[in-house]
């Protein structure tokens, strides 16, 4: 099902003076990603990639462009984004390529922890963040400290405390670069369960061949553009995942 879209990037320039030369990190970007999407950005290192999530997670405003969260424009030149902190807060989940769990919490209570600075009373958000934790599948580990959980299931608390405000739009940086092949996967098709049962949308920055068949579509940026967009293949492939195959295929 698709609607309006959550997230529209509209002609996105970043572009940073470094000395007497301008880094055009990002020149020129537009796209759009609908509910219930889940949308792989892919390009080489330096291409943007993290970049489109700062400006697109409301985290820096852009040099030129616009972002429209839900159809209203939150951000273009100078914006305050301080003054959105809230609406952040309230509209977009972040899962970095660490966990970064609060190490003397139990994974409940790092859970909790972002409900309650939303002003939930404490009783409530502990149940809400079992019930998320159960939703990732972590209902026998909710009082492990993060030393006592494995890479993946320290990246499924960090999936959840992004899940706690029910964010329209969650933005992922490299969320599986330090699992393995099927944690990693996990992790993906979690995107796609949150995406389908909640109509959140979903971006995913990776590197990572291994998870290209679980995202709806693929952007992929060069130098700060985007030079391909595409949705999956009747067989389920993209260039990507094909060119990566032809080249184990050759070693
Ligand atoms: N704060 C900054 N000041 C100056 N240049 C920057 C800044 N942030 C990013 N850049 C430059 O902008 C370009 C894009 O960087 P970005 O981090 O978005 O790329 P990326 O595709 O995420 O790379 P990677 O895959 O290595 O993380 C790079 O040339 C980078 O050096």
């Amino acid at each position: 099902m698709k609607g309006e879209p959550v997230l529209r990037v509209r002609d996105a320039r970043r572009h940073y003076v470094s000395g007497d030369s301008v880094v055009r990190a990002l020149d020129g970007v537009s796209f759009e990603i609908n509910p219930g999407e889940v949308v792989g950005i892919l390009g080489p290192s330096g291409s943007g990639k993290s970049t489109l999530l700062l400006i697109a997670g409301l985290l820096e405003p852009p040099t030129a462009g616009e972002v429209f969260i839900r159809d209203r424009c939150v951000s273009s030149v100078g914006a305050d984004l301080d003054s959105l902190r809230d609406f952040r807060r309230d509209n977009i989940g972040f899962v970095f390529q660490k966990a970064n769990l609060i190490p003397f919490l139990s994974a409940v209570e790092n859970v909790a922890l972002a409900l309650e600075i939303d002003d939930v009373p404490s009783r409530p958000a502990r149940a809400y963040a079992e019930h998320l934790l159960e939703s990732v599948d972590l209902a026998h580990r909710i009082d492990n400290l993060p030393t006592r959980l494995s890479g993946g299931e320290q990246q499924r608390v960090a999936v959840a405390r992004a899940l706690a405000n029910d964010p329209a739009l969650i933005l992922a940086d490299e969320p599986t670069a330090a699992l393995d092949s099927v944690r990693g996967r996990q992790v993906i098709g979690l995107f796609r369960q949150i995406a389908d049962t909640r109509q959140a949308a979903v971006a995913v920055v990776t590197h990572d061949p291994r998870v290209l068949d679980l995202f709806d579509r693929t952007i992929e940026l060069r130098d700060g553009r985007i030079v391909a967009e595409k949705p999956l293949s009747a067989d389920g492939n993209n260039s990507l995942q094909n060119a990566t195959a032809a080249q184990d295929r050759s070693q």
